[in-house]
C-alpha cells in the first residue's frame, strides 16, 4: 500500500528539523513474527534505511550530545542536522542485539524501559533490589508451573521480568493458558503487560512512555519519529507532542497520528525518511 498523504507531507516537514530522533519497536513493526523469538529478524529493506539513518548521528561523542541537548533548550541556532535512531522493544536488551543486529550508532531501550543503552555512555546497570529479585522467582514459579501444563507453552526469561510465550499453542490452549498465567499472578506484586500471544509480568514497573522519554531527553533531538504495532507502543505514542510523528502498524485503537498497514510499508516509510534526511 502506497504511503498516505499526510503521513508523507508530516515526513518532508521532518527534513529540516536540526536533530531528528527515529524510534522503532522491533517486533511486529521491523521484524516478522516468528513461532520462536530468537528467530525474528528485520526485513532487509528495513535493517538497510535504519542503517543509513543511524550513519546521520555518526561520531556522536558524549559531549556533542551535551552540547545539542543545551542548545536545543536554548533555542541557539547553526547547529549541524543529526538523526539519532533508536530501538524501543519489548525485549531484553541481549535479545535485542542478537535479533536486530542495529547500527553501533542507535540507542537501545529494552524490556519496556528498564534497560537503557546509549552509544555514548553505555549501558545503564539494572539492579534488582532483594524483595524485586524475590518477587521474580516466584513469578517465574508461578508462570512456569502454567507453562508446563500447555503444550507448545513456553517461558522466556528478562533480567527485570519473566514472559509466557503461547504462539506455539493450539487457539484453544493458548487462551485457556493466558487465563491461567492471569490467574496465577493474582497476589503477585508485578507489572502485568499483555502482548501478542503473550503475557508477560515486570518486578520493575516502567513503560514505553517512559523509555521514550528517556531517548528524547538524553538524546536532546527536537522532533521524534516513532513506529510500533503493539499495544504496549500506546505509551509511546501517548508521550509525543506537537511536531512528533507516530506511526501505527496493522489495525486495533491507537494513539498515533498516522497509520501503516504492513512491515513493507515500513520499509517503505524508512526509505523516505532516510532520503527526506539526505542520509
Ligand atoms: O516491543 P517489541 O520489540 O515489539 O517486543 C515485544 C515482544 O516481542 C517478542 O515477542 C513477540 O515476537 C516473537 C517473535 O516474533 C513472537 O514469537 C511472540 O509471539 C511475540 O509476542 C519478545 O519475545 C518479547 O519479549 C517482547 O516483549
Amino acid at each position: 500500500m502506497p504511503i498516505p498523504a499526510e503521513l508523507e507531507t508530516a515526513v518532508a516537514a521532518l527534513a529540516d528539523v536540526p536533530h531528528l530522533l527515529v524510534a522503532l519497536d522491533f517486533d511486529g513493526t521491523l521484524a516478522p513474527f516468528v513461532p520462536r523469538p530468537e528467530d525474528a529478524r528485520p526485513l532487509p529493506g528495513s535493517a538497510a534505511a535504519l542503517a543509513a539513518l543511524a550513519r546521520g548521528s555518526d561520531g556522536a561523542s558524549a559531549d556533542d550530545v551535551a552540547d545539542d541537548a543545551a542548545g536545543a533548550a536554548t533555542g541557539s541556532a547553526a547547529r549541524p542536522r543529526r538523526t539519532t535512531t533508536a530501538l524501543l522493544s519489548g525485549r531484553h536488551l541481549s535479545s535485542l542485539r542478537a535479533t536486530a543486529t542495529p547500527p553501533e550508532a542507535t540507542w537501545l531501550v529494552g524490556s519496556h524501559g528498564a534497560e537503557r543503552y546509549s552509544p555514548a555512555a553505555g549501558e545503564e546497570p539494572l539492579t534488582l533490589t532483594e524483595e524485586q529479585a524475590a518477587e521474580l522467582d516466584r513469578t517465574t514459579g508461578a508462570l512456569r508451573s502454567v507453562a508446563e501444563r500447555f503444550p507448545g507453552a513456553r517461558l522466556e526469561h528478562k533480567p527485570s521480568g519473566v514472559v509466557l510465550h503461547v504462539r506455539q499453542c493450539s487457539e484453544e490452549d493458548g487462551a485457556a493458558a493466558l487465563e491461567a498465567g492471569r490467574t496465577a499472578l493474582v497476589g503477585l506484586d508485578v507489572k502485568v503487560t499483555e502482548g501478542k500471544a503473550v503475557l508477560e509480568a515486570a518486578v520493575v514497573r516502567v513503560d514505553k512512555g517512559l523509555g521514550l522519554a528517556w531517548l528524547r531527553e538524553g538524546t536532546g533531538a527536537d522532533a521524534t519519529v516513532f513506529v510500533g504495532d503493539d499495544v504496549t507502543d500506546e505509551h509511546g505514542f501517548a508521550v509525543l507532542a506537537a511536531g512528533d510523528v507516530g506511526v501505527k502498524v496493522g489495525e486495533g485503537a491507537t494513539a498515533a497520528g498516522y497509520r501503516l498497514e504492513s512491515l513493507d510499508d515500513v520499509t517503505e516509510f524508512l526509505e523516505l525518511l532516510r532520503s527526506m534526511r539526505d542520509l
